[in-house]
């Protein structure tokens, strides 16, 4: 954690995966990025431009924590990139977790660091949610939920806070397989998509760079998901 920030934008769930490669992007492109993780940096602190806060955003005060760090540090904010997530099977517990970090958080951030936000000439907040939110999934009932509650939070804020803001999801299909997924979990995954391939975080980051540049897109959903919802039409 540093002493001086002046306009940030801040990515959650930074240390890993597709939220550290779109730290890195983000950082090359020049931005100034707070990267939020939740229990070891990781690869950040190596990141030397890159400014790192630790907060388990499923924590009322850990998030309590970032915001008065912000609110003290921060001249304004240039965004805020939602891509913390925990993708688990059905359960009761499960459901209240995801529900912490896929909307409790988005939603208390969104609304605490609003004079942030609307302080800075242009914002952005941007939920990375999921293209099955919509559909839902008969194997991850809880997680799609929570995702579809997250991708309705763009709705509201869009309105609440143009023009100064603009608020965005993304909906990935396929990004990347868990590392202990099976090999015949990822064929058949593979097969879902008219793109049958593993992209990796780049979606992500072409989507993040699109909206962050984009001079007329609020309350949207950019989808990413390699021609995943015409599925049915080509096994048909
Ligand atoms: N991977 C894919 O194929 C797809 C991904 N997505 C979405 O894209 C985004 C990135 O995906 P991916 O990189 O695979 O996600 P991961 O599940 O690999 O990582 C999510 C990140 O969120 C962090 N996180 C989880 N819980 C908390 C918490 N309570 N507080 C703070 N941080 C937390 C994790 O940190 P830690 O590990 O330390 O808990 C991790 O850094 C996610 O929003 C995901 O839902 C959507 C569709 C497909
Ligand atoms: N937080 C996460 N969300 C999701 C992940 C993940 O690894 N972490 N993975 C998926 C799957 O790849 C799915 O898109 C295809 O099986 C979904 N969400």
């Amino acid at each position: 954690m540093t002493d001086s920030l002046s306009v940030p934008l801040i990515v959650t769930g930074a240390n890993k995966r597709v939220g550290l490669a779109l730290t890195k992007a983000l950082s090359r492109q020049g931005y100034e990025v707070l990267a939020v993780y939740r229990e070891q940096p990781g690869e950040l602190a190596e990141l030397e431009q890159v400014q790192t806060f630790q907060a388990d955003l499923s924590c009322p005060e850990d998030r309590e924590r970032l915001i008065d760090y912000l609110l003290t540090h921060a001249l304004s904010i240039r965004g805020i990139i939602h891509n913390a997530s925990r993708w688990l099977d059905d359960s009761l517990e499960h459901l209240r977790l995801m529900y912490q970090v896929h909307l409790e958080a988005p939603y208390h951030l969104n609304q605490a660091l609003t004079p942030l936000l609307l302080k800075a000439p242009r914002a952005d907040i941007i939920h990375i949610s999921d293209d099955s939110a919509l559909r839902g999934s008969r194997n991850h009932i809880a997680y799609t939920a929570t995702k579809a509650g997250l991708s309705n939070l763009t709705l509201s804020f869009a309105e609440k806070l143009a023009p100064s803001v603009r608020v965005n999801t993304i909906a990935p299909g396929l990004l990347l397989f868990k590392e202990d997924s099976t090999v015949t979990y990822q064929q058949a995954t593979l097969k879902k998509a008219l793109l049958p391939y593993e992209p990796g975080a780049e979606p992500i980051i072409e989507a993040v760079l699109y909206l962050l540049a984009s001079s007329y897109t609020t309350g949207s959903t950019v989808t990413v998901n390699g021609g995943r919802h015409l599925r049915h039409a080509r096994n048909a």
